[in-house]
């Protein structure tokens, strides 16, 4: 049995009991792997997706038929897997971290899960892999510095195809969002998310939400023409 994630009290945005109900039901049969990835994570205190967000990020992917995905920030590729699960054998994820461990790790665990065919794995600045590649993306996916967010999302949303998706990790910021703490020690990055926040839900070309899910998750849909 999986061993639940413990959840931070004093920076819960949904009601605790209530996000652990919701964990309970995510218990179903995945690839082991998958167990092995969020065992470094707690082990690091490394900020994974989780089960709850990574499931959506699969289904989401899914239910727009995505084939090509390009994630801002992949860690050792756990987001990566649910994205991988889902683009199919013929699809492919674009993934990118700074550190080369990480990819040395992900290319450990996503050929465990007979998912590395499917990535392509740079151990470089996203930004910078992002305007090498050419063509149009299913999704673009942010999970990258939290600073950088504005301008990744003025870069990303020109590549996204209409009726693909644009879809971010962490942006309520453990509520400093509208909690604005005196003692945020990190408010350089709480204004970065509420402009990023703030461009996306203003803009014409896009439809967008945000699923209150453990940090909050972005997604906003481009409109079709
Ligand atoms: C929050 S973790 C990503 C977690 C991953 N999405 C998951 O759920 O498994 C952020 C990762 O992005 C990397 N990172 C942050 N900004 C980056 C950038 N601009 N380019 C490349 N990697 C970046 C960091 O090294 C870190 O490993």
């Amino acid at each position: 049995m999986t061993q639940l994630p413990t959840i931070d009290r004093s920076e819960e945005i949904i009601n605790p009991a209530i996000e652990q109900y919701l964990y309970t039901l995510t218990q179903q049969s995945d690839h082991p792997v998958l167990e092995e990835m969020e065992a470094l994570a707690r082990e690091k205190n490394f900020p994974i997706v989780g089960r709850l967000v990574g499931i959506s990020l699969e289904i989401y992917a899914k239910m727009i038929g995505a084939r090509r995905v390009f994630e801002f920030g992949s860690g050792y590729g756990y987001s990566a897997y649910w994205f991988g699960k889902a683009v199919g054998a013929d699809g492919e994820v674009v993934c990118t971290d700074h550190d080369p461990l990480n990819v040395e790790r992900a290319q450990c665990y996503l050929t465990a899960a007979g998912l590395w065919e499917r990535m392509r794995f740079y151990a470089d600045t996203a930004q910078t892999v992002f305007r090498q590649a050419t063509g149009m993306f299913d999704i673009c996916y942010n999970d990258a510095n939290k600073s950088d967010y504005p301008d990744i999302w003025l870069m990303a949303r020109e590549r996204i195809r209409p009726g693909g998706l644009y879809i971010a990790d962490n942006v309520l910021w453990h509520g400093r969002v509208v909690t604005e703490k005196e003692d945020d020690t990190k408010p350089k990055r709480t204004r970065a998310i509420k402009e990023h926040n703030w461009l996306i839900c203003k803009d014409p070309e896009f439809d967008a939400f945000i699923n209150p899910t453990r940090d909050g998750v972005i997604v906003a849909r481009r409109k079709m023409a």
